[in-house]
Parts: C-alpha cells; sequence; structure tokens
C-alpha cells in the first residue's frame, strides 16, 4: 500500500504529516520507529495524523506520536503545521481551527502572515496532574539521580515538562542531563525535559531533550512551559521571546489560572508516497 504523506517543519522540529481522513491509516508503533528512522525510512522527530472530530463543533481530531512510536498529548509546533496542512490541503477555508488532542481542545488563528497562534490552554501545575511525584506544589523541586540532584520546575502543557535554569545553554551538557530526567523515576510518564538560560524579563533561550526522541531544535510545549516557570520565578514578563536553536516563539502568558499563547511559523518542506 502506498502511503502520501507531507514532510513539514516549526523551527526543526520535524513531522511526518499524514491525512487521516481521505484515507484510512493503521499505524503500529513499530511502522512509526521504521518510518522515523533518518537511515531507513523519512526522518521525522514526530509523526501528526490528522482524523475526523469526534465531537461537535470540533473541526478536526489529531494525533502525535513520537519517533520511539508513544502516542503523546500534546504538540505544540506540530499544531502549528497541522493548521498550515489542513489549510493548504483543502481539509478547510478557516483561519480559526478548533482542533481535539489526546488532552483536550485547542484553538488556533492563522494570522494573515502565515503565522499561526496556537492558545495552548491553561498550564497543570498541580504535581499529580503532571503527573510528577511531589508532596506538594512548589515553584522549584528537588530531583535525586545517584550522587547528583537536580533543581527543577514542573509543567503540563497537556505533557509533561520539567525545566532547570542554567547559566549558558552553549555550554550546558543538555544530551547527558536531559536522558537522565527524561527517564527519571519521579516522572511516571516520563518527561520532556528543557533547559533554559533567562537574558532578560523579554528574552529566554532553551534547549529542550524531548521524551521519546532526544534533543530536538525547537519544542513548542517546551517554550510555554519555560515562559511558565521563568514566570512563576519572577525572571520573565507576561511577554516573552524565546529562542530555541531552530529559531523564535513568542510567547505570552498572564498568569496562574490564565491562558498560554504561542505564536511562530509553520513551514512545508515536501510532499512524498511511502510503500506501507
Ligand atoms: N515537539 C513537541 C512536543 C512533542 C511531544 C513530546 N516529545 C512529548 O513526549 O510530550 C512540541 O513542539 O511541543
Amino acid at each position: 500500500m502506498k502511503l502520501p504523506f507531507s514532510k513539514m517543519h516549526g523551527l526543526g522540529n520535524d513531522f511526518m504529516v499524514l491525512d487521516g481522513i481521505s484515507q484510512a491509516i493503521e499505524l503500529t508503533p513499530a511502522i512509526i520507529r521504521r518510518f522515523a528512522s533518518r537511515q531507513f525510512g523519512i526522518g521525522f522527530n514526530q509523526l501528526l495524523l490528522v482524523e475526523p472530530p469526534q465531537q461537535p463543533d470540533i473541526d478536526f481530531k489529531y494525533r502525535i506520536f513520537n519517533a520511539d512510536g508513544s502516542e503523546v498529548e500534546q504538540c505544540g509546533n506540530g499544531a502549528r503545521c497541522f493548521a498550515k496542512f489542513v489549510r493548504d490541503k483543502g481539509l478547510t477555508i478557516k483561519s480559526r481551527i478548533a482542533v481535539e488532542t489526546r488532552n483536550g481542545i485547542i484553538h488556533l488563528h492563522v494570522e494573515p502572515s502565515g503565522m499561526v497562534r496556537v492558545d495552548m490552554g491553561v498550564p497543570i501545575l498541580e504535581p499529580v496532574k503532571i503527573p510528577f511525584k511531589a508532596e506538594k506544589q512548589a515553584v522549584d523541586y528537588i530531583i535525586r539521580d545517584g550522587e547528583d540532584s537536580f533543581e527543577i520546575g514542573a509543567v503540563s502543557m497537556g505533557n509533561p515538562h520539567a525545566i532547570m535554569l542554567v547559566d549558558d545553554i552553549n555550554l550546558f551538557p543538555v544530551r547527558q542531563v536531559g536522558r537522565r530526567i527524561e527517564a527519571h523515576q519521579d516522572f511516571p510518564q516520563r518527561v520532556n525535559a528543557g533547559f533554559l538560560q533567562v537574558v532578560h524579563a523579554k528574552f529566554a533561550k532553551l534547549r529542550v531533550y524531548e521524551r521519546g526522541v532526544g534533543e530536538t531544535l525547537a519544542c513548542g510545549t517546551g517554550a510555554c512551559a519555560a515562559h511558565v516557570y521563568g514566570r512563576l520565578k519572577g525572571l520573565l514578563g507576561p511577554e516573552a521571546e524565546i529562542k530555541l536553536p531552530g529559531g523564535s516563539l513568542h510567547l505570552s502568558w498572564a498568569g496562574e489560572g490564565a491562558n498560554v499563547y504561542m505564536t511562530g511559523p509553520a513551514t512545508h518542506v515536501f510532499e512524498g508516497v511511502i510503500d506501507l
């Protein structure tokens, strides 16, 4: 069976995007891992599968799979690429789109410039809902790993994030420490590990070691979670630019109880067909 797909990216966080509305698609973790391989497949960080909605007044459903085949709840860069995909494919002409994900509804706005603004919802800070093993909610937590301990913030944007402040993002061993935090026992569903260097109240740098992938060039939900943590620490203002290795996102968060808004680009790379 031949499967048409689009290859897209949001700031270098790259995706295979499949239209599951016009065609029936059966995916297994093994197939996803093969497609994700940069040597034996197409190569991507996440696979996005667009499907018809299951709820009234919602335009689409989309499912997100990491390169390791695991299905996840949310993806910020993926949401922007999803919006461009459904419009480019003629699946909608709307510029405001409501989409179901595994963890609720998110709202997207494709701006006249082509940039996509995503309402990512209210960040979750209660440890049990992240999920994160902690006695009570706090801004900072200490997690211990062998002889070492790490001071982190913990935030869910629908998917779990741990964020650590660092002095110099270019010098920090993101992969070594990220790998340990991603698999830490205090995060029973594993976690995305973000490393944040705040430059001033409106500008920060971030690198993310993503759950189920490894370090990526950008992570949208990671940028949202980092902005929330930076705000809770009193280091970032309500509007901030977060610069990732692949480029910058604009973040907006008014404070506890408010929704997080993320704005950034979505890029189409090529169309392809792969044999199942
Ligand atoms: N790259 C994404 C996040 C994708 C999911 C993540 N790896 C997880 O396991 O939660 C983004 O842009 O948000």
